[in-house]
């Protein structure tokens, strides 16, 4: 069983090429370790809304994120609004998902 731990202990590494795509049995056992992410686009990407009471915690949050993707050369797309932020991950360099979402988003929620 893979914890939020183990993912968010682990460090992105730059890939590129379908053959690292994730395996669905991958994708089953990260995602259950990720509390609210959900699968999306047919299985290419993940997905989470973080809520706040207000802006100003939404953008203190965003600019984590900013700082953690830019430290692990892997970024999310982002929806920011008043009081929540729509995290999505998904890995155009090997066109899906890859281990490296998962990574993120563990580590995205140790900053939430
Ligand atoms: C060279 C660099 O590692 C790549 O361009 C990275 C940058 N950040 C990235 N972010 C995401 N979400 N997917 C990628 O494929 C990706 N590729």
């Amino acid at each position: 069983m893979t914890t939020i731990s183990e993912l968010a202990a682990r460090r992105c590494t730059p890939l590129k090429g379908e053959q690292h795509r994730l395996p669905a049995t991958d994708v089953k056992a990260f995602l259950a370790a990720l509390p609210g992410w959900e699968l999306v686009e047919d299985g290419a990407a993940i997905r989470k809304t973080f809520r706040f009471p207000d802006y100003y915690r939404t953008m203190a949050f965003v600019n984590a994120l900013a700082y953690v993707a830019h430290a692990e050369d892997h970024h999310p797309d982002l929806g920011v609004h008043y009081d929540r932020a729509v995290v999505r991950f998904s890995t155009h360099d090997v066109g899906g998902l890859s281990a490296n979402d998962f990574i993120c988003a563990a580590k995205t929620e140790q900053l939430a």
